[in-house]
């Protein structure tokens, strides 16, 4: 191909059906406007309960009627984004850059370590060079029981990681795969690896069972020794145990192809410092990984959340790499899709129309929020450089610095940046990486981004690239709700609120869309109203409509 005809790594297009919605869209507006008439020229009709009760409804209904405007706004445009990923392999080849992978945890009896262990596992089994990928665990539990998961996990990978590769598994994580792929006719060796990962799984749900390690597993890894000096997960120094060193040659699969590197890191915790939940935990991930293999594009994913596509790196690629675009994107968000939703999905907990239909419109209007899990990020944008116009970022160089100092100095070296005071008199937290102090982190980073002038895109093929666990029951859905109805409600009172924060630094429509979700909790209030009121008018006896 001639150096100087550009093919374009990904295309963007416009949603279908745009007029219909638009349409559609007019009617309402025009219904609106109907009834706001009818309830102004009605105004002063009744006694005063029936006055007073007008003026509730008429309030109730101007509320409905703007979010439902700020709801329009974001739907207006929408695009959808196709990357081809055959041009990014025949353009680049094996010049690609290193992604560094982070994946949370927090507590080893809501997150069992089994689970843990087959999201990390799907993450090391991208289709990509192992060389250039590292996983980083943290966990915010600071439970043996999920280091021993993961010392399985890096055993098992070897295994794993070559019998994907070979037979192009997807999903990527061993429990999904076995659970619904049928077995195939002709290969040996799929009994024998569903044996091994059973076999595995059984020794890390029964040491989490007996909440005890093995003596004879206490001895073979020096990492378990860290424990002894543990007072409970939220007083104890940093542990950090380079569980496989992609560096070394010695660290092979059973067909003797390099390995991913793999991380478990603990932070350090005391009851006198706010550990910030998953933002610290995800901070302390990107200093700590910048020391290990500093990869220039960072994905993150929650424990519960797999890959379920073997592509979606190379996918994001084709929006970073993109030689005329993909400089202005700071993060590519893949939709939370679920693989444990009930038959009907009677709460809603998919959120389909937000994710299938307004992210979309996001992305049509400067870029999707950062949800806080599937999300690929450019490093530098996460950790507080500003977009530059004519910057051009290369992605391949920014890779090229393999540390040098043997793995157990690199652990020692590393844990002072993930101590308490690290971040003390540091810009971290306001401008570096991820901001505290909002149930909803994910959200306000993400805007955060945006206004240091970088665009977002969504990304959602047609093969699903992760699956988590949504909350299925009523009181799981509520207490997921109220986090972050209140999260979002605390964000548009703060100094981040979008229409404020986000002046002259994102389009308006952007600032109007992020307000509909600030204001999801402010909506109860009208819907109270309106759910309350007639029925007891009704109950009273007070006419709420004027005879004509
Ligand atoms: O102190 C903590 C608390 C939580 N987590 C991890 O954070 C993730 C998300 O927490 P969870 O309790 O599962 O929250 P959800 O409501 O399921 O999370 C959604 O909403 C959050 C807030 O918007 C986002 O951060 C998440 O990515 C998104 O999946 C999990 O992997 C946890 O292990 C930590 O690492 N440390
Ligand atoms: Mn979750």
């Amino acid at each position: 191909m001639a150096e100087n005809e550009y093919v374009p790594l990904f295309e963007t297009r416009q949603v279908k059906g745009p007029i219909l919605f638009r349409c559609i869209a007019a009617s309402i507006l025009l219904g609106i406007c109907l009834i706001v008439m009818y309830i102004i020229r009605y105004f002063s009709i009744g006694g005063k309960a029936e006055r007073w009760t007008w003026i509730g409804l008429f309030l109730s209904e101007l509320w409905f009627s703007f979010y439902w405007l700020l709801t329009t706004v974001c739907r207006w445009n929408a695009v959808i984004r196709i990357p081809f990923i055959h041009r990014l392999s025949q353009r680049f080849g094996k010049e690609l850059p290193g992604i560094d992978i982070f994946v949370c945890t927090a507590d080893p009896l809501l997150e069992p370590p089994s689970m843990v262990v087959n999201t990390v596992l799907s993450m090391m089994a991208y289709d990509y060079p192992p060389e250039k990928l590292s996983v980083y665990l943290s966990d915010d539990g600071g439970s043996n029981l999920t280091f021993y998961a993961m010392l399985e996990a890096a055993n098992f990978s070897k295994t794993w990681l070559p019998f994907c590769k070979k037979f192009k598994v997807e999903p990527m994580s061993p429990e999904a795969y076995f659970r619904t792929a049928s077995e195939p006719l002709n290969v040996e060796e799929w009994p024998s690896v569903k044996r091994l990962y059973e076999e595995m799984k059984m020794r890390i749900e029964t040491t989490t069972k007996l909440n005890q390690i093995p003596q004879h597993v206490y001895k073979q890894h020096k990492g378990f020794r860290e424990w002894n000096f543990v007072t409970s997960k939220h007083d104890h120094q940093t542990i950090l145990q380079i569980l496989i060193d992609g560096r070394d040659t010695n660290a092979v699969d059973i067909e003797g192809n390099p390995l991913p590197t793999l991380v478990y890191l603990a932070r350090e915790k005391r009851p006198q410092y706010h550990h910030h939940f998953k933002a610290g935990a995800m901070n302390a991930l990107i200093r700590i990984s910048s020391r290990i293999s500093n990869a220039p594009i960072i994905l993150n994913v929650d424990c519960d959340m797999y890959s379920n596509n073997s592509e979606s790196i190379k996918y994001s690629l084709c929006i970073f790499m993109d030689e005329e675009k993909g400089d202005e994107f700071g993060y590519v968000q893949f939709p939370q899709s679920f693989d444990n939703l009930t038959k009907n999905d009677i709460y809603g907990c998919s959120f389909r129309v937000i994710q299938k239909l307004e992210v979309k419109g996001l992305d049509a209007n400067g870029g999707p929020c950062f949800i806080g899990t599937g999300c690929f990020h450019r490093r530098e944008a996460l950790c507080g450089k500003k977009y530059e116009k004519n910057f051009r970022f290369d992605l391949k160089k920014l890779n090229n610095t393999k540390v040098n100092e043997r793995a157990s100095l690199l652990e020692e070296i590393c844990k002072v940046l993930a101590s308490c005071t690290f971040e003390h008199n540091t810009t971290w937290r306001k401008e570096m990486g991820l901001i505290y102090g909002f149930p909803v982190e994910d959200i306000v980073t993400g805007l955060s981004v945006q206004c240091r002038g970088w665009k977002s895109v969504f990304l959602d093929p047609e093969r699903d690239g992760f699956f988590g666990v949504a909350p299925i029951t009523l009181l799981q859905l509520l207490v997921q709700h109220k986090r972050w109805t209140e999260g979002h409600l605390q964000v548009f009172l703060s100094k981040y609120c979008p229409l404020l924060y986000g002046y002259k630094k994102i389009p308006l429509n952007l600032r109007l869309a992020y307000c509909a979700y600030n204001l999801w909790a402010a909506n109860c209030l009208a819907t109270l109203y309106y759910v309350v009121v007639p029925c007891l008018c009704l109950l009273k006896g007070i006419k709420l409509f004027p005879k004509i």
